[in-house]
């Protein structure tokens, strides 16, 4: 099995196999794990998941289920079975439907069980974004009453943003925290609204990073990803966390 010692989670948001293989076949599997989303399982299938896992990739599976309960514990089970690291709920899909997956990955079938964890805020949203869906609570008091959700339900981590981090490491230390939202300084927000720098991030308890477009949209992909290590192991340095 591959020791990866690297904090980094680079998602392969492509449209097709041949797009997210010839990005794969520019990184090495010691330096980062890979994401396969909605995007690329849809078009691909469980194919991609064999393709990078034959490559020596760690894969995580990120396809945010939210369902009933049976529905997300059988679509847990059909992830484990595809041998995947990680793969992932929706906190707000309450309580039983966590317990569900938990239970579905821990007798899934597959090799070894793979992590599960909850996302919390979506790291596009902000305050307004989520008073928007009707949830009266700011996204830090959001993050933290799913967090404890998720840790009553025995789950292994959070997809929280950076910003969270720090809090989160202090109240609920068990839980792995998995920050998207991840933007290079000078690099373009994009469509995320709640963001850090790779090296603040870490510093803030991030335990994974998640890297997208700021690697996979660079000329030199591997170029960019060697600048975020080269930033982790250097001091953190400037941050674009607001105040
Ligand atoms: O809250 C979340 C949950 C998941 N994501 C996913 O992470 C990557 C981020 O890509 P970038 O290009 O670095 O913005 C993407 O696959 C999202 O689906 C997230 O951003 N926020």
């Amino acid at each position: 099995m591959q020791l990866v010692i690297s904090p980094l989670i680079i998602a392969l948001d492509y449209a097709d196999e041949r797009d997210a293989l010839i990005l794969a076949d520019q990184l090495d599997p010691a330096q980062c794990r890979v994401k396969v989303g909605k995007e690329l399982f849809t078009a691909s299938g469980p194919s991609i998941v064999e393709r990078l896992q034959e490559r020596g990739f760690d894969v995580f599976l990120d396809l945010k289920f939210h369902d009933i309960p049976q529905t997300v514990a059988k679509a847990c089970r059909a992830a484990s079975r595809l041998g995947v690291w990680m793969l992932n709920v929706h906190a707000s899909g309450g309580s039983a439907m966590l317990r569900a997956a938990r239970e579905a990955v821990e007798d899934g079938g597959g090799t070894r069980r793979p992590l599960l964890i909850a996302v919390t805020v979506l790291t596009s949203m902000d305050d307004d974004a989520l008073h928007e869906v009707g949830v009266n609570s700011s996204v830090v008091e959001q993050v933290g009453r799913l967090a404890t959700l998720a840790a009553a339900c025995a789950l292994d981590g959070l997809v929280c943003s950076a910003l969270e981090a720090d809090r989160l490491r202090n109240v609920l230390p068990e839980l792995l925290r998995v920050t998207p939202g991840i933007r290079p300084a000078q690099y373009a927000e994009d469509d995320q609204r709640r963001i850090m720098t790779p090296a603040a991030a870490l510093a803030a308890g991030s335990d994974f990073l998640v890297v997208g477009r700021p690697v996979t949209a660079a000329v030199d992909p591997a170029r960019a990803l060697g600048q975020i290590l080269n930033e982790l192991v250097a001091k953190p340095g400037d941050s674009r966390e607001p105040g």
